[in-house]
């Protein structure tokens, strides 16, 4: 199977370390594209794919194509690579934020076959989240294809197009929440006494094994939370704290603030 990638950034380098990793497709299978020439270097290095020397060599070679530039460049990615004969032959695989199937499908010539994912960077080390949703020309087996591939980088579900704003506030941006608080838990620690690689260390696991918790126990978290809460015990009194300080509207305020984000980024300039 041969896939191609036009913009070789991060997002294209952690979905292509965790299919390599998954031996779904070979380094020789993947191709990228980009302008920033030491982003190609970079990924040709570390990853051992091909690069092509134009986005428009992507298109025509490759079964799948991603689209993983910024948002406000994948009209002028599209108007690029609009060649009728190449692109009837691929399957469209968007990552842009915001962008929908409808507003790629009207930039590419009649039939385009589209698939709009939004994934995130846990995807490097296999454990990402990936929601996709169809355009109206791509049909079940590319549904099956794009499914297969991203089963490798992790958790895959697809939704219907008026839930992916929603799902980039909440999992696509959801890593940098994350990754906030373990920092923000390795401080306390630190404030605490622990150096600073204990702080970290304990801060990290401890997020991944309540989550896996979550996942594993099929248990309401309101439950897990009171099974860690003894009565007039350390985790009440820190917990209290958090509630003065709005954490959980907080943390939804976030998630509102990204899906409003992505919305804006679909609009045409
Ligand atoms: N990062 C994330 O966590 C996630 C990102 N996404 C989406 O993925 C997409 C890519 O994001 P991300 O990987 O973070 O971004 P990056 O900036 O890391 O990667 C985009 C790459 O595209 C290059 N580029 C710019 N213009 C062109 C062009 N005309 N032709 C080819 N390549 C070009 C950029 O080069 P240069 O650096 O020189 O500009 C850069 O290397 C975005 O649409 C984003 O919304 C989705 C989910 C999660
Ligand atoms: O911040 C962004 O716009 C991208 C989309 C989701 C995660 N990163």
């Amino acid at each position: 199977m041969k896939v191609g990638f036009i913009g070789a950034g991060r997002m294209t380098y952690a979905l292509c370390k965790g299919f390599l990793k998954s031996s779904l497709v070979k380094p020789s299978e993947i191709t990228a594209s980009d302008l920033n020439r030491s982003k190609l270097r970079e990924i040709k290095r570390d990853l051992g794919i091909k690069t092509a020397e134009s986005n428009v060599d992507i298109v025509g070679k490759n079964k799948v194509v991603f689209l993983a530039v910024k948002p406000n460049i994948i009209k002028d990615i599209l108007t690029e690579i609009n060649d009728k004969s190449s692109i009837e032959k691929a399957l469209f695989v968007s990552i842009a934020a915001g962008v929908t199937t409808q507003r790629i499908e009207s930039l590419l010539p009649e039939k385009a076959r589209v698939i709009r994912v939004m994934p995130n960077t846990p995807c490097l080390v296999q454990s990402g989240v990936c929601v996709f949703t169809r355009g109206k020309h791509a049909n079940e087996s590319d549904a099956d294809l794009v499914t297969e591939m991203l089963n490798c980088v992790g958790l895959v579900e697809e939704m219907p197009e008026t839930l992916m704003d929603t799902v980039t506030g909440l999992s696509g941006s959801g890593p940098a929440y994350a990754f906030v608080t373990i920092e923000a838990l390795a401080d306390g620690g630190v404030k605490m006494g622990l150096n600073r690689e204990q702080a970290l260390r304990l801060s990290a696991q401890t997020l991944m094994g309540a989550a896996k918790l979550v996942l594993e126990s099929g248990k309401h978290p309101e439950v897990l939370k009171d099974d860690v809460c003894s009565p007039g015990g350390t985790s009440i009194h820190a917990l209290h704290q958090l509630e003065k300080g709005q954490y959980r509207a907080t943390l939804m305020n976030a998630v509102e603030a990204g899906t409003l984000r992505s919305k804006e980024l679909g609009e045409p300039i």
